[in-house]
């Protein structure tokens, strides 16, 4: 279903000498993987990867049984970003369509009659809210709205992959829930989903395997990217003498 075999993948150098991991992973159909590390372990690079917004240099890669690796058709590559949903970190819309409409945008490329383009709007748009915002443009929405409606719009084809980035997991407890439960109800009809998170989010009940990242174990001398200690001097903004901007 997804194969990844040798995938070099980006990641900070402070986790990964040279900057680069190899990542390999099996998932069948209906599998739910959950992909944890810190900040710049390459969580969203392998999203982004499968999601195919980023051209695969080497080793190999199949999506849904099709070759997605460095020599992907233009063809194949077309096919398989209509089944693939992806929920990026800070998705964009067109800013001069409704809401209803960006939504509606998957279908209307695969498509649709315009039926059912009417009936799957509707129900996706009442699935997560969003009814009272159909008709509100993108630059009007609060951010989690915008991951509500990004959501909406990933889901509404059905697709065979999704692929969730952080902030939908983590930015609203109830959009995380109504989220994981409907992939989860994805999952039974066979849609294998990526979730990617710097921790496992708590009180959500989760499901799935869980995948690493840095694959590269980082050497004991080479700590992750940390907080600054005591004795650091802190940046100049931050010891302002100015009294008259003291509270
Ligand atoms: N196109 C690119 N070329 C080279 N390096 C890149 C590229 N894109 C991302 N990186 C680097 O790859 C590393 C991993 O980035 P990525 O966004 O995948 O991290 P992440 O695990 O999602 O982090 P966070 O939790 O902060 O979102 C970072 O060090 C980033 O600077």
């Amino acid at each position: 279903m997804i194969t990844l075999e040798m995938l070099p993948l980006p990641a900070g150098t402070s986790l990964v000498p040279g900057g680069v991991q190899t990542v390999s992973l099996q998932l069948e159909r209906g599998e739910i993987l959950w992909v944890t590390g810190p900040a710049e372990a390459g969580k969203t690079a392998l999203l982004e990867t499968i999601a195919l917004r980023r051209p695969v240099a080497s080793g190999a890669m199949t999506l849904l049984n099709q070759d997605a690796g460095p020599r992907i058709t233009r063809r194949a590559h077309k096919l398989l970003q209509q089944r693939i949903g992806y929920i990026e970190a800070a998705p964009l819309f067109m800013d001069r369509l409704t809401i209803a409409d960006n939504i509606a945008l998957p279908l209307e490329m695969n498509h649709a009659s315009k039926a059912d383009i009417r009936r799957e709007t509707q129900s996706i748009l009442q699935w997560f809210a969003l009814e009272s915002h159909a008709r509100s443009y993108p630059t009007t929405l609060s951010q989690t709205t915008r991951l509500r409606a990004a959501c909406a719009r990933a889901l509404i084809s059905q697709p065979s992959i999704i692929l969730v980035d952080e902030p939908a997991l983590t930015l609203c407890a109830g959009l995380r829930d109504h989220l994981l439960s409907t992939i989860r109800g994805l999952a039974k009809n066979g849609t294998t989903a990526l979730l990617a998170t710097q921790t496992l989010p708590v009180g959500a009940s989760l499901e799935g395997e869980i995948l690493h990242l840095p694959q590269h174990k980082p050497s004991p001398e080479i700590a992750g990217p940390s907080m600054p200690e005591e004795g650091v001097a802190a940046p100049h903004i931050l010891v302002t003498r100015d009294e008259r901007l003291l509270p």
